[in-house]
């Protein structure tokens, strides 16, 4: 096929949702990567996790890392108050490019940052005019998650501020995982819930690989 996995999801979208619509670009990743083919979106059974977290912290200023094809930046940028910024990283410039367009036909705002989050996240405090984070998504490469998080802690969160991951056990996070449940700086709360777009009947496909998945 000529087009990319991201870009048939943006068609979708562009085809059937609702041009200013965030829930109705939702509902059409969702319906698509459950019943034609699988993606790493964050998806809805997490995405109401991400949802209720995002609501408890009502945050101003927050960060995502990892944008794919913005499916959580929509998630997160449509419960927002105005004033509030959101700033994503994703270093594929092809995802960010898929992603801008599926953020715009949701109508909202968010500022996509293009390249690697280790060469970012040093840069964010001088490069934007902001003190803190308030909230942090983290869903981008699961090597990167701990030294990521580390880069945060130098000066880009205060005490209070909420860092929610995905992934944490499957694909899996598991040196992050155990600093976060054992570091005196954070409390650490686990989501059990199942990988994206598998509890359903028929239709698309995990990406070639055979899963043995023990869901909790
Ligand atoms: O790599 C991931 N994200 C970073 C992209 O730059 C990612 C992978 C998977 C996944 C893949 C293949 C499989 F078999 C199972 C899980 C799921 C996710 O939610 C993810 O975020
Ligand atoms: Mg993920």
């Amino acid at each position: 096929s000529g087009t990319s996995r991201p870009v048939r999801i943006l068609h979708h979208v562009q085809k059937v949702a609702q041009y200013g619509d965030a829930q109705s670009v939702l509902s059409a990743v969702d319906s698509y990567c459950s019943k034609i083919e699988w993606a790493m979106n964050v998806g809805d059974l997490k995405g109401q996790i991400l949802d209720a977290v995002v609501l408890e912290t009502r945050p101003h200023y927050v960060l995502e890392l990892g944008t794919y094809c913005g499916y959580s930046t929509v998630r997160i940028a449509r419960l927002l108050p105005p004033g509030a910024r959101l700033f994503s990283i994703e270093m594929n410039p092809q995802y960010a490019q898929v992603a801008r367009e599926i953020i715009q036909h949701a109508g909202l705002d968010v500022d996509i940052l293009v390249g690697c989050t280790s060469d970012l996240i040093p840069q964010l405090k001088k490069k934007l005019d902001i003190e803190k984070f308030d909230f942090v998504f983290i869903d981008h490469w699961k090597v990167s998650y701990l030294r990521d998080t580390k880069l945060l802690e130098c000066d880009l969160l205060r005490p209070g501020s909420v860092l929610l991951a995905d992934n944490v056990t499957c694909p899996g996070a598991p040196d992050y995982l155990h600093y976060m449940r054992t570091s005196p700086r954070y409390e650490s709360q686990y989501f059990p819930s199942r990988l994206e777009y598998l509890s359903r009947g028929g239709g698309g496909a995990l990406p070639g690989i055979k899963l043995l998945l023990n869901v909790t």
